[in-house]
């Protein structure tokens, strides 16, 4: 299953810089074994905002809610959620 996820961060500006190094390189750690699985299939910045469009790939609602509460970040994140599922249109085999 594919959901479309929109991850606005806002950190707290009285948070001190160490801690936010810390979070941003657990984030980062966990972002890149979720890429290498497969679970986290885009990430992508918005241009000049400090937030991100993404794609999941996961088996279930339950997975990705699972996944998503992991982020470190999450307390500092307002998540949007979209399920995607295959366009009529789409010449691309290969997605579900
Ligand atoms: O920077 C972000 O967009 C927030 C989050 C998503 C991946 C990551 O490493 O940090």
């Amino acid at each position: 299953m594919l959901f479309h996820v929109r991850m606005n961060v806002n950190l707290p500006a009285a948070m001190p810089a160490e801690e936010a190094t810390r979070l941003k390189l657990d984030e980062k750690a966990l972002a890149h074994r979720l890429q290498e699985e497969g679970k986290w299939r885009h990430l992508w910045r918005i241009a000049g905002q400090y937030a991100n469009v993404s794609v999941f790939d996961v088996d279930s609602v339950d997975e990705l809610h699972a996944l998503l509460t992991s982020l470190p970040l999450l307390p500092y994140m307002q998540v949007e959620v979209m399920p995607l599922c295959r366009h009529p249109s789409s010449i691309r085999l290969d997605d579900r």
